[in-house]
């Protein structure tokens, strides 16, 4: 309300106040024209009050949204956050388990199941493209004796440092497996026995100059082997092994620390 209203309400306030112009013949239509102005201001105040509370309400409304809205984001970026993790460890967990089922957890080479699969793959590649290929049985001599002379850490690490060697003297297309105990696979493509032969004899050279310490002790290691080439015509992989494996059992009749090829 401004001053000069103000002023001008007081003074028709005292008008229709005044008893001398009661008889007035403007006082009732003042009165009237002051009845509706004051029914008037309350209608507007009434209008401001409820724009004012509607006004509010709408922020109040805005505000609510924004928070929830700003709730669920951080909802789904929790969400993105566990299913991120838990794809990750899904997929280390793959890995390993992948890991686990190929390979030998001691030495870390390849277990019984790729060797098999490699040795089907290389039988079936003989006999389409008709290129020879060996495999090769190395098994540690006297392993027991290492075990039951210095415990079976000793006797791992030997397993160990036996197959880093054997992995590292390979070529890089030829598959080394740890076939069960103290015995090795070696599946060797493109190869006749002759190059077998020659190949295997290096590792064997190499394993010998291993020298495992155990405590003032130093242990030598040697390895037997039995060579067998594939023959094709039908041969199964567990005849070729089976050829390999006597030939290897020849090997440590003969005084071990040799090899030999099967027939
Ligand atoms: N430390 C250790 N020993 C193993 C493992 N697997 C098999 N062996 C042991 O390997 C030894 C194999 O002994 P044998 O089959 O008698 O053969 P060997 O003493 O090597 O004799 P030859 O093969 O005839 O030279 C056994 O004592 C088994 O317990 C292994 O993972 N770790």
């Amino acid at each position: 309300m401004s001053r000069d209203n103000g002023e001008l309400e007081e003074l028709i306030k005292r008008l229709l106040a005044d008893p001398d112009l009661r008889e007035h013949p403007l006082n009732f239509a003042l009165g009237q024209l002051w009845f509706q102005y004051r029914e008037l201001l309350n209608r507007m105040e009434r209008i401001t009050r409820m724009s004012d509370a509607y006004q509010s309400m709408a922020r109040q409304r805005e505000l609510s949204l924004a928070e929830r809205f700003d709730k669920q984001l951080r909802q789904l970026e929790k969400v993105a956050r566990i299913s991120d993790r838990y794809q990750h460890m899904m997929r280390e967990l793959n890995i390993a388990l992948k890991e686990a089922a190929t390979h030998d957890p001691l030495t870390a080479l390849a277990n019984r199941r790729p060797l098999i699969e490699r040795l089907k793959a290389e039988m079936e590649r003989s006999e389409r493209l008709g290129h020879s290929f060996c495999v090769a049985m190395l098994d540690i001599d006297r392993f027991k004796r290492i075990n039951d002379g210095h415990g079976h850490d000793v006797g791992d690490t030997v397993l160990i440092e036996t197959a880093r060697v054997m992995e590292a003297e390979v070529r890089e297309y030829d598959l080394c497996g740890r076939w069960g105990g103290e015995e090795f696979l070696i599946i060797l493509p493109e190869s006749t026995l002759a190059l077998a032969d020659d190949i295997v004899r290096r590792v064997r050279g190499c394993i010998s100059q291993l020298k495992v310490r155990v405590g003032d002790e130093v242990l030598s290691i040697t390895v037997s082997a039995g060579l067998a080439q594939y023959r094709g015509d039908g041969e199964s992989y567990s005849e070729l092994l089976n050829r390999a494996d006597a030939a290897l059992l020849q090997a440590k009749r003969d005084g071990r620390d040799s090899q030999q090829l099967a027939v």
